[in-house]
């Protein structure tokens, strides 16, 4: 299982030592939530501020998007260093156009469904796709509780195309972690878990100690 700690959980007035301490503690991932007041009810930053935080690590900058217009700001994230752009299927952006912009960006392209979106979303799209993000929290807050009722949609995302990376997002622990490795992700965004654990690469190595014992 990889983990992609969500910085939207880090002390924001010291995000290059959150950073560090990310990198150190062993996140394979670093999850950058951009969020723009209209797609979701909440603010967050944007692509300076990411690229600020560029130099500190040199894991890969997954970024999940969720604006109105991803096809309007990918080149502005894609400038700022993200190595994945995940965009929502229910924003208003072309999908085919968003998924060649990020690709000819050099980035590779994911999307995502909220909770009421069915996995089938995103089916015309999977032959380009390197992952899916399957929310298991309403997008836009920390702190919240993990649907179980997502991982029908990872088991469906995972029939439809083996090598697919499936991703879930939303209040990971590790209780929930066990339960979507069991159901077949690959990749969890962790924040809370993380960033509010008295030591980071503890929590970090319990998430998949638990992911691995969900497997088996
Ligand atoms: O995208 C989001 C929320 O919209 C997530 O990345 C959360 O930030 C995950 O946080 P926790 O549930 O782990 O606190």
């Amino acid at each position: 299982m990889l983990i992609s700690s969500s910085m939207l959980a880090s002390d924001f007035s010291k995000l290059s030592d959150e950073i560090i301490r990310m990198d150190i503690s062993g996140a394979d991932w670093i999850h950058l939530d951009v969020m723009d007041g209209h797609f979701v009810p909440n603010l967050t930053f944007g692509p300076p501020v990411i690229a600020a935080m560029r130099p500190f690590t040199d894991k890969p900058f997954d970024v999940h998007l969720m604006i109105d217009e991803p096809l309007r700001y990918a080149p502005e994230f894609l400038k700022a260093g993200a190595d994945l752009v995940t965009f929502h299927a229910e924003s208003s952006s072309d999908p085919d156009k968003t998924i060649e912009l990020i690709l000819s960006g050099g980035a590779k392209p994911a999307m995502a469904v909220k909770p009421g979106t069915p996995a089938r979303a995103v089916f015309p799209y999977l032959d380009r796709l390197f992952m899916v993000l399957v929310m298991t929290v309403e997008p836009g807050f920390g702190g919240q509780k993990f649907m179980p009722d997502m991982m029908e949609k990872v088991k469906e995302l995972k029939r439809a195309k083996p090598d697919l990376l499936v991703q879930v997002d939303g209040g990971i622990n590790s209780e929930t972690v066990a339960e979507a490795a069991r159901a077949g992700v690959d990749v969890c965004v962790a924040g809370t878990g993380i960033f509010k654990a008295p030591d980071a690469a503890q929590a970090i190595r319990e998430l998949k100690a638990a992911a691995g014992a969900g497997r088996e």
